[in-house]
């Protein structure tokens, strides 16, 4: 079993975000969570990642209890996140975002030039992975907002997780670039991570996913394969108001 919550709920203000969200993930396979805007699903990420604590609810994951961790030690059990406006230091070179990623190295030590160099060699194994070896001398801010979310993600894989959460992973990315996110997303699930995909664009959910979990007003109303997702009358009316 890799990712299960239960009950998680959180409030700001009088806004209820997520209301008692019960979700269990499909181990080893690619998970998609979507639902209308201001639905819970960026509120419940960050409740899963310990950036913001539930009101009330568990999130386990393999069976140990993580509610309320720090952010750091829920990457450390094996969760990487992405986020909708990525995070990179846009002042810091392409490889320097990936050292500082992986916390061993520390900012100090990294501007003095100590590199490891085992690390290094991982690091120019994602790079290359995402196909932006070639940038890794170059300052992060002056790549493509495309090639800053494949950035993020291979900062998020030196961490080595084995569940993996993309919060909008197509959004602001042109068409060549989504498709190779969604190779690069294939092929690191068949070798073994699972993912959680929060995705506003549809061709991209349905052609990715394995499972889908549909949010409407913080909590999951439907779920399943994409197709049967698509045609269910609950998914339609929390999207369409019909
Ligand atoms: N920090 C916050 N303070 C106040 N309200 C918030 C905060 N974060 C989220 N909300 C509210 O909680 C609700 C759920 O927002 P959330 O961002 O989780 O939804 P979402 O499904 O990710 O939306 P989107 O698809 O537009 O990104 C919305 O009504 C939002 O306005």
């Amino acid at each position: 079993m890799s990712l299960r919550t239960e009950g998680l709920t959180k409030s700001f203000g009088g806004v209820l975000a997520v209301n008692g969200a019960s979700v269990e993930l499909r181990d080893g396979k690619i998970n998609g969570l979507i639902g209308p805007n201001g639905s819970g699903k960026t509120t419940f990420f960050n409740i899963v990642t310990g950036m913001i604590k539930p009101d009330s609810g568990r999130v386990l994951y393999r069976d140990r209890d993580l509610t309320r961790h720090s952010p750091h030690r829920v990457a450390h059990a094996g969760i990487g996140r992405t986020f909708q406006l990525c995070r990179i230091f846009p002042r810091l070179s392409v490889l320097e975002n990936m050292l500082v990623a992986v916390r061993r190295t520390r900012l100090r030590e990294l501007l003095a030039g100590l590199r490891d160099t085992g690390e290094v060699e991982r690091a120019r194994h994602w790079l290359r992975r995402m196909g932006i070896e070639h940038l890794e001398d170059a300052e992060a801010r002056d790549l493509s907002y495309g090639q800053q979310k494949l950035l993020e993600l291979a900062a998020v894989l030196m961490a080595e997780p084995d569940l993996v959460l993309l919060d909008e992973p197509a959004g602001g990315v042109n068409p060549a670039l989504i498709d190779r996110i969604i190779h690069l997303v294939r092929d690191l699930n068949a070798e073994g991570r699972t993912f959680l995909v929060v995705e506003h664009n549809m061709d991209m959910v349905m052609g990715m996913c394995d499972h889908v979990i549909v949010f409407d007003r913080g909590a999951p109303i439907a779920e399943g394969p994409p197709g049967l997702v698509r045609e269910d009358p609950r998914v339609l009316e929390a999207y369409l108001g019909v």
